[in-house]
């Protein structure tokens, strides 16, 4: 069993538990469910701001615990200030530490576009993800049958939040390409072994059609990294660990876009 497959089976549980303890006509009427999106497609491309995507990760199953000593409201607030793009905050507790709590708690403190960062396998999670304030969601092309993400795409869309779907492979992109998808993201995590390689990003590059913004996830910790990726195309960068790791990520993540 892969740790994709553990991450599914586990939120296939969590999402069933949390639908009885909040139905979905209780998300909507959260105050936060009726405020219009931020455009993160706008902001990423935006000449004013750097196309980082600057992600909140606690842990993580490849690395353990990163950071347990800073607040999400602190760090995420200095990410935008620093000339993010984009925030991205993990809302899986299980793996990555994150909560449903933590993304208001970002909303409450800046307004960039918010990527909930979690393993969509159900349009509740969407819904939830309207109703705590997020702009953008990411459907992961290895969890979701081409039809399935198709159709979570368009409830999505139909909720006004943008799509981010995340590929790792040929395979995944070609087969899991659909109309309703904004951002195209490569994960540069091999997930069977953890390696991190850009080249994988560099080889889907030409594959993602010009219509979908390309982002490249992962393993970025170098800023001539950006330069070679932009050369290939790529208009918005996620980065976590990087920043996550060091005692002052808002800083570190200022420093890493003046070096761009
Ligand atoms: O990060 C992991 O260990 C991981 C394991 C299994 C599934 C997903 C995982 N990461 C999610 C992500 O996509 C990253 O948090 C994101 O791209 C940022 O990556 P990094 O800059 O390397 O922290």
């Amino acid at each position: 069993m892969t740790i994709l497959d553990k991450i599914i089976e586990h939120k296939i549980k969590e999402v069933a538990t949390r639908k009885e303890y909040l139905p979905i006509s209780k998300l909507e009427q959260r105050p936060l469910f009726d405020i219009a999106p931020l455009s993160a497609k706008a902001w990423v491309t935006s000449p004013n701001r750097s196309g980082i995507i600057a992600e909140f990760k606690r842990k993580s199953p490849s690395k353990g615990l990163i950071n347990g000593n800073v607040k999400v409201s602190d760090v995420t607030s200095a990410y935008v200030e620093a000339g993010a793009s984009a925030i991205s905050v993990l809302t899986d507790e299980e793996f990555f530490g994150g909560s449903v709590d933590d993304l208001l708690a970002s909303r409450g403190v800046h307004r960039a576009p918010l990527l909930r960062k979690d393993f969509v396998v159900d349009e509740y999670q969407l819904i939830e993800a309207k109703s705590i304030g997020a702009d953008l969601v990411l459907l992961i092309a290895a969890c979701l049958e081409p039809k399935k993400l198709k159709e979570l795409a368009m409830t999505a869309k139909n909720l006004g939040l943008e799509v981010l779907m995340e590929v790792h492979n040929e395979d995944e992109l070609k087969g899991h390409l659909n109309e309703h998808l904004d951002l195209v993201g490569v994960n540069n995590r091999n997930l069977k072994t953890f390696e991190v390689s850009v080249e994988t990003s560099k080889r889907l590059s030409s594959l993602i059609p010009n219509e979908f913004l390309k982002i490249s996830e992962s393993g970025i910790s170098d800023p001539s990294t950006i330069r070679e990726l932009k050369d290939f195309g790529f208009d918005g960068f996620l980065i976590g660990e990087n920043f996550m790791k060091t005692e002052d990520p808002g800083k570190a993540c200022k420093e890493f876009i003046e070096a761009i």
